[in-house]
Formats: C-alpha cells, sequence, structure tokens
C-alpha cells in the first residue's frame, strides 16, 4: 500500500492540467485521494499500463488511463455531484485511449513500410512507400506518361511507387519482366476489368487459363489469316475517303474521324458486318462509353479493393462502377452482332471475318470453345481494337504534318512508288511492307506516343527479381510504362524526345530497338490484334495522303492529352484539300 500512495502523488500531479469544467482544484483534489485501493491498482492494468510512470513521463497519454479507473473507484468514495464531474473526465481520458491505439499503430506501419521492409531500399516519394493512395492521385490528374518520365528522372530506374509496387524502366529489368516465358503474372489491377466474365483474354491473371484461352483463338490472329482481313479494310478506307471529300477546305477535328474509322474498321473485322459508324457516328454511344471505361479502370486498378466491394455489394446497389460496362455494354453489342452474323452467307477464305474463323472452331471443337467465349473474344476485339487505333493514327498524322521535312520525304516517296506501279490504290499489306520509311514512321510515332501510357503491372513470382543491384521479392507488383521505357537514351539515343524515323531505317539497329518496343506490350501477353492493327495502319497512312493534301491548323501548337490508361489526344485540328478536285 506504500507504493500505491506515492503512485497518487503522481496521478494526482498528472491531473491539474486537465480541468472539469465547473469543478475547483481541490474538489479534484480531494476526488482523488480516495482512490488508493486494490481496485484502482487491478484497472490500471487492464488498461495495459502494467506500472506507474515516474512524474517525469506525465505528458505521455498513460497516466490518463490512470484517470479513467480513478472514476472506478470515486464512484464508492463520493456524493452524486462528484461522480458527475470524475465521469467528465473519464470521458476524455477514453476518448484518447481509443486514438492513441490506432495512431501507434499507424506509426509502425509506416516507420516499418519507410525503413524496414523489402522495398525500403527502392526510392520514391516518402508518401508512396506506405500508401497507394499517393499513386492513386497522381493518376487522377490525368498525366502518368508524363508523371513516369519526370519520377524517373528524379528517383531511377526503379520508382515505388506503392508500399508494394515499384515502377521500372531499367532495361534488364524489362526483358525479365516482359521476356517470352517469364512466369510474371498481371497483377490485380486487371480484376475490374475481367469483372464477372467467365472467359478473357486481356483482364485474365491466371497465366495457364490465360495461354489455353490465348491458343485456342490466336488462329485469325495470325499474320497468315491476316490477309484475308484486307478487304474488309479497304471497303472502310474507301467508305472513309468519301466521307472526307465534304470536309475539305476548312478546320476539322480529323480525330474524330480517326475514331469513328478506327472502330469502324475493327467491327468490320470482326464481324463483317459495319456498324456503320462513319455514316451514323457514335449513336449508341460506344465510344464515350469506352473512355468512361477506361478512365474508371485506371484508377479502380490502383485500389482493387473498391471492385471488391463493388462486386459484393452490386447485387444491392447496382452497378456504379464504370469499368464493368466493358463486360455489360460492350459485351452486349458483340452478342448482337454474333446473333446477326448467323444469317449472313458463308464467307470464303480469301475474305473471312474473325467471326467467321472463330464460327469454323466452334463448328470444329463445340465442347471446348463455347459461343460465351467467342464472344468474349470478339468483345475484346471492339474495346482493345478501337480507341489505341485511333490515338495511333492521331499519333502518325500528327508527327507527319508538324515535321515538315518528313512529310516531304514521305509523299516524294509515295509519288515515286505511284509513278514506278509499285503500290496500288490503296495501298496493298504488302507494298506498305515493302516501304521502309512508311514502317520507320509508324515504329517512331508508337515509341514516342505509344497508347497504353501506363505501367503494365506483373507480379514478380517465386525467387524475386534481381536486377542490377535491387532485389524485388515475390509478390512484388511491377510495371513499366512504354512512355519510360521507349525515352531510354541507353536503348533509343540521347535524341529520344524527338521524331526521327531513320532511327528504325537500319534492319540491325532496328531488330534490336524492337526488343524494347512496348507499344504492343510483351512476352505471353503481347497484343493479340499487333497485326490486324498494323494492317489497319499500314493501308490507311499512304491512302489518305494519296487522295488529300494534309496540313495542320496550328502547325506549332501541341496535342493535349489526357491520360485515363490511354493517353487520348486532342485532334489534329486540319484542313484537308483533294488531290483529285486540282
Ligand atoms: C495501335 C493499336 C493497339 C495497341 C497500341 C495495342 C496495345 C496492346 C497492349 C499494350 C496490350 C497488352 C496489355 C497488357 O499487357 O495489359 C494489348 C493486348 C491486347 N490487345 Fe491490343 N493494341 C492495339 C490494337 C488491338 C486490336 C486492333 C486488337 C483486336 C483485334 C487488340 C486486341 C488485344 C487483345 C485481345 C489483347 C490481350 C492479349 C492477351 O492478353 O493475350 N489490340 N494490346
Amino acid at each position: 500500500m506504500a507504493t500505491a500512495a506515492n503512485n497518487d502523488a503522481h496521478f494526482v500531479k498528472c491531473l491539474s492540467p486537465v480541468s472539469a469544467p465547473g469543478q475547483s482544484e481541490r474538489t479534484r483534489f480531494q476526488r482523488f485521494e480516495v482512490s488508493q485501493s486494490a481496485q484502482f491498482e487491478l484497472s490500471v492494468q487492464h488498461f495495459g499500463v502494467g506500472e506507474f510512470l515516474p512524474s517525469s513521463c506525465r505528458i505521455h497519454i498513460l497516466p490518463h488511463s490512470f484517470i479513467t479507473v480513478a472514476i472506478m473507484t470515486s464512484l464508492d468514495a463520493s456524493g452524486a455531484h462528484l461522480s458527475l464531474a470524475s465521469l467528465r473526465l473519464g470521458e476524455v481520458a477514453a476518448n484518447r485511449q481509443i486514438l492513441f491505439l490506432p495512431v501507434l499503430a499507424l506509426l509502425i506501419y509506416i516507420l516499418y513500410q519507410r525503413y524496414v521492409s523489402p522495398l525500403s531500399k527502392v526510392p520514391g516519394p516518402f508518401l508512396a512507400s506506405f500508401t497507394n493512395l499517393w499513386w492513386l492521385s497522381t493518376v487522377l490528374k490525368g498525366e502518368q506518361h508524363l508523371d513516369c518520365l519526370r519520377l524517373h528522372r528524379e528517383y531511377g530506374p526503379f520508382v515505388r511507387i506503392g508500399p508494394n509496387q515499384v515502377m521500372i524502366a531499367d532495361p534488364e529489368a524489362f526483358k525479365k519482366i516482359y521476356g517470352a516465358g517469364n512466369n510474371f503474372q498481371k497483377s490485380d489491377f486487371y480484376k475490374p476489368f475481367k469483372a464477372k466474365l467467365k472467359w478473357s483474354l486481356t483482364a485474365e491473371t491466371d497465366g495457364h487459363v490465360h495461354s489455353q484461352n490465348r491458343r485456342m483463338v490466336s488462329r485469325p490472329y495470325s499474320m497468315d489469316s491476316i490477309r484475308s482481313l484486307e478487304g474488309f479494310v479497304e471497303q472502310v478506307i474507301e467508305h472513309f475517303l468519301e466521307k472526307m471529300k465534304p470536309m475539305t477546305n476548312r478546320p476539322f477535328d480529323l480525330g474524330e474521324w480517326l475514331a469513328l474509322f478506327a472502330i469502324g474498321n475493327i467491327t468490320e473485322i470482326s464481324f463483317a458486318k459495319s456498324f456503320n459508324y462513319l455514316d451514323k457516328g457514335d449513336a449508341d454511344g460506344i465510344l464515350a462509353l469506352s473512355k468512361v471505361v477506361f478512365a474508371s479502370a485506371n484508377w479502380v486498378g490502383v485500389v482493387p479493393w473498391v471492385y471488391r466491394i463493388h462486386h459484393l455489394t452490386s447485387g444491392w446497389t447496382g452497378n456504379w462502377l464504370g469499368v464493368t460496362m466493358r463486360s455489360i455494354k460492350f459485351r452486349a453489342l458483340a452478342q448482337k452482332k454474333v446473333q446477326e452474323h448467323q444469317l449472313l452467307q458463308d464467307e470464303n477464305e480469301d475474305h473471312k471475318s474473325i467471326l467467321g474463323y472463330l464460327q469454323d472452331l466452334r463448328r470444329k471443337k463445340p465442347d471446348e470453345f463455347s459461343e460465351y467465349a467467342m464472344t468474349s473474344a470478339l468483345t475484346s476485339n471492339i474495346f482493345a481494337g478501337s480507341d489505341t487505333t485511333a490515338i495511333a493514327l492521331r499519333a502518325m498524322i500528327y508527327n507527319l504534318l508538324s515535321h515538315p521535312l518528313y512529310l516531304q520525304r514521305f509523299l516524294h516517296e509515295l509519288k515515286e512508288r505511284q509513278m514506278m506501279g509499285e503500290i496500288s490504290d490503296p495501298i496493298r499489306l504488302h507494298e506498305a511492307e515493302a516501304w521502309p520509311f512508311l514502317q520507320a514512321i509508324m515504329y517512331e510515332s508508337l515509341r514516342l506516343h505509344p497508347p497504353f501510357a501506363a505501367p503494365l503491372p506483373r507480379v514478380v513470382p517465386q525467387g524475386g527479381l534481381v536486377a542490377k543491384d535491387v532485389f524485388l521479392p515475390p509478390g512484388t507488383v511491377v510495371g513499366t510504362n512504354a512512355w519510360a521505357i521507349h525515352r531510354r537514351p541507353e536503348i533509343f539515343g540521347d535524341n529520344v524526345d524527338e521524331f526521327c524515323p531513320e532511327r528504325w531505317m537500319d534492319s540491325a539497329t532496328k531488330s534490336e530497338l524492337q526488343r524494347y518496343f512496348f507499344a504492343f506490350g510483351g512476352g505471353a501477353r503481347t497484343c493479340l490484334g499487333r497485326n490486324i492493327v498494323w494492317l489497319e495502319m499500314s493501308k490507311f497512312l499512304p491512302t489518305l495522303f494519296m487522295h488529300f493534301d494534309l496540313k495542320l491548323v496550328d502547325p506549332k501548337a501541341p496535342m493535349p492529352v489526357k491520360n485515363i490508361f490511354l493517353a487520348f489526344q486532342e485532334g489534329p485540328y486540319v484542313i484537308m484539300t483533294d488531290k483529285g478536285g486540282e
């Protein structure tokens, strides 16, 4: 009991800065003198204090747990008035106690993430080391293609952008992550894209399931099959040229038309039945919806738990996340076209749509390849192949028009090839492939402006990732942004920010550069539609310039870009003249 008396002295001093409204110093003093009892000590232990602290510690929160105990004892010893006053003090103390533990836990978490965790040695912004909210706020600004360049400049090729996430622009690590046969699977970032779909390619995170799915549908996307799609592209190009005639001799946004061309093209190739976008515009709102889906996926993927909450609650709340519309509206569109296609005559081998190929597959393997899977594959085509292609075409046209010397050279070679009878109208794929400068323009434009403008996140497998002197443990989410790897001087030279198609003209250098060309992703997850896009771009670009002269309305103005996972540009605003009318 002697110890208790000493402790009580501390307790009284400790209380004095805390004032109970309406109570005098003396009243408080008396009240707590009563509290020397066995029950009192027991209660202190209940709050984890264990033993009394020396008076020098009294500013800490621990003495307040002491106060809470005093209230309990004062109930036996004092009148109603005093008990009420003590109760107020007790509440203050209890609130502080409640706050204290989470604050302490948070502090420990922050210190651990920043100074102890396996990623603590990877440089990056302070906030990013312990919360994904920092990266989320960066993403929401809509400039992550520029932010990633700034971050790599500031912190080097490895930047920690989240507690468990590292953005990488190191060539050696890049090859390990995205190299063929490497076992880096897609991260949870992709889960919202998949939503409730039972079959997917782009969004499938299970590597085994993905490779089965991909093997099943890959034939129509192969180079061998691509030539039978050429006729579809020609139909859409010719229609586009017709639509451009009334647009001549006045400024207009060519970008909007390129978006209609791109979706018109991929739907024609996919379903052999145009959705007629070039005539009706975005009447069904699919292009507008696509932006909603990308913008939503862009941030939800950073905090995938938001999607999990949505998944659990959507039965009551409905679909309130834009990203889920991919598996609903885009799929519904594909479904409708699949049904319409059943009414079409059989296509022949020289003019067969992707749906035609997939229908053949279904006839051969009805048990392995369901109609559901087929519709999902076609949904991917619309979603993955519209905006991406439009962005690529915008970049190519803008780069050509804003570099008069390259434009001149391109037009000169075009004319020469026409005069030599080396190219048709519309140009054929093999003719375009044999034109190195055209190929170089396409590569260089996609190097400078890759449409996918976010790190493509993968999970480090067993064994971890070792590159340079950095070790990243299994489970770390790593990702490279094409904008960053495409601007590494050690790969592309010192003039990385310049539009310089020549860098792709030498075949030996070209194949080395292609190893780091990331516009179409890499490894097992490389773009399935890559050959199709190359077909579209190779045919469209020269054919457009065969028929029209184009110039930028304001040759010095850069194209504004908004990054919502894809780096969407505005424009280009052009004035076109019909060459046929000269
Ligand atoms: C310029 C146009 C295009 C670009 C820049 C592009 C780029 C990409 C990229 C970077 C990926 C990998 C995404 C990732 O790893 O998360 C990808 C995947 C994919 N792309 Fe494309 N794409 C384009 C056009 C197309 C077209 C026209 C189609 C359809 C015909 C298509 C279908 C797909 C599919 C199905 C995947 C998923 C592949 C898989 O995971 O196995 N893409 N694309």
